[in-house]
């Protein structure tokens, strides 16, 4: 285990200074005002805290985790800030581990500045951003694919955000990784067991066998991450092709309102123009871009460079033809062929050529609209099952593909080298999931939580 200690806080106190010595806490709910709102406290000195704060008849510190009180809120003067609950919850039964203080209140900025003010005086420090699950983490209760989910989870914004965050959070991606690796270690021990006596050679079926099955499920796991990656963070998709093909047309049918002009004048749309979308529970930015052509016009240029841009950079790109006008070749280089989704359009109109690996469709009918739609989902999304955990970050990613990688080659080497592939293989997959992490990795993973969190 190689868990980097955290930076100890300004109030870093406790002979390592590990920084889990100390008590955090912050407002765990949105700004802004809402019906009730949460300050959570975390660590030794929580439930002393809340001894403060808390005016009721009974003492947070002499209740049993598990149970809540209602009561007055009071300030340092006895002062009502307000009346609300207190959440008692004892290490380690708690999220982080710890004891655990959630005050709920009326949920208003400046009630929940009053209390936690008043927390924060009693000898809590605010919390990092993601610290709480940094701590539900570093004490062995999330690993860190499953710390990756809350983000998911509090970040969700499309259903199959929040059923692959929630898949993660259950651990199923851990346990996918797991059973890979235990195939591996089971495969080292055997190539171990014999190294002593290379004259025997280690049976196919104890070395080349799991090492192709692991292989396998390597890549079918990989095959989940541009789908993971791009419903959670979202995709962006390009309209492209000539002037007057019907990019801003489709734009707005796919939008469902009028979001970009349109008129029979080739060269409408000059500069590019974003709109968010959820296609297949993908939360995707339409791009519309002016029509690509040869042009001796100053800005019109400008906005045909830029379009060729926005292709090259988008992760997928809609490649429109106009079908009731004779085709011509398109001025600009396309992306590769998989990024790539062909579409003829004004389908309303008689076709003026015909090529099957174009979908044809229509903005103005909206024939055809369901089928493009399904293509970007299958685009995006591939194969990956939706019932399956998927690798939903980069990180993880990273991490599969460096044991891919180990893996190959230990296919190919003699028993003792393997033996050392297996063994980097083994490293990446534990990284995946945080037992075994390289400094910085932790902090770069909590970095992108909110405070509260
Ligand atoms: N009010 C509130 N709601 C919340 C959270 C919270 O901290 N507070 N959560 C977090 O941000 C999430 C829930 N996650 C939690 C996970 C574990 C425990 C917990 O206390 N576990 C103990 C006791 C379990 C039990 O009583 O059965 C344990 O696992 O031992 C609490 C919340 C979402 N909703
Ligand atoms: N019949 C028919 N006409 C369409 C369809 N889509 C677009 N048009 C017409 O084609 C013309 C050009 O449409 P736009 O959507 O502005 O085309 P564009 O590709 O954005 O053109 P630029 O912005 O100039 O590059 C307009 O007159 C549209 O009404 C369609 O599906 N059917
Ligand atoms: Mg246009």
């Amino acid at each position: 285990m190689t868990h980097p200690a955290p930076s100890a806080g300004p109030h870093g106190t406790g002979p390592r200074r590990t920084g889990l010595a100390d008590t955090i806490a912050a407002v765990a709910t949105a700004p802004g005002h809402a019906g009730v709102g949460i300050v959570r406290v975390s660590g030794p000195d929580a439930l002393r805290i809340a001894d403060e704060v808390f005016g009721g008849r009974r003492r947070p510190s002499r209740t049993p985790g598990g149970r809540f009180l209602f009561g007055p809120l009071r300030a340092e003067d006895g002062e009502l800030l307000d009346e609300g609950l207190c959440l008692v919850f004892r290490a380690p039964h708690s999220y982080t581990g710890e004891d655990v203080a959630e005050f709920q209140t009326h949920g208003s900025p400046a009630v929940l500045g009053q209390v936690l003010g008043r927390i924060l005086a009693l000898g809590a420090r605010t919390a990092r951003p993601g610290e709480f699950t940094l701590r539900a983490y570093l004490g062995g209760r999330l690993d860190l694919a499953q710390a990756e989910a809350v983000l998911g989870l509090v970040n969700a914004g499309t259903e199959t955000a929040r059923r692959q965050s929630a898949l993660g959070l259950s651990g199923a991606l851990g346990e996918r990784v797991a059973g890979i690796a235990a195939g591996l270690t089971r495969t080292l021990a055997a190539i171990q067991a014999l190294l002593d006596y290379p004259e025997e050679g280690v049976p196919d079926e104890d070395r080349a066998a799991p090492l192709a099955e692991a292989e396998r499920d390597l890549r079918g796991l990989l095959g989940t991450a541009r789908a993971g990656q791009v419903s959670t963070r979202g995709a962006r998709l390009a309209l492209v092709g000539r002037p007057n093909a019907g990019k801003s047309s489709l734009l707005n049918a796919l939008l469902g309102y009028e979001r970009s002009i349109v008129t029979p004048i080739p060269g409408t749309t000059r500069d590019y123009l974003e709109a968010g979308v959820e296609l297949a529970g993908v939360p995707v930015t339409l791009v519309d871009t002016a029509g690509l052509r040869e042009t001796d016009d100053v800005v019109e240029a400008a906005g045909v460079r830029q379009a060729a841009h926005l292709a090259a950079h988008a992760d997928l790109v809609l490649v429109l033809e106009d079908g009731s006008a004779p085709r011509e070749a398109l001025p600009a280089e396309l992306p590769e062929e998989g990024r790539v989704i062909r579409v003829q359009t004004k389908a309303d109109l008689p076709p003026r050529w015909t090529d099957p690996a174009a979908l044809r469709v229509s903005a103005v009918t909206g024939a055809g609209l369901p089928e493009l739609r399904e293509a970007i989902g299958q685009a995006l999304l591939g194969d990956a099952a939706r019932g399956e955990a998927w690798l939903t970050t980069e990180r993880q990613a990273d991490a599969a593909r460096r044991a891919l990688a180990h893996v190959g080659a230990a296919q190919t080497l003699p028993d003792d080298l393997a033996g050392f592939e297996i063994e980097e293989a083994l490293h990446a997959l534990a990284e995946l999931t945080g037992q075994d992490v390289q400094e910085g990795v932790v902090d770069a993973v909590f970095r992108n939580f909110c405070v509260g969190k």
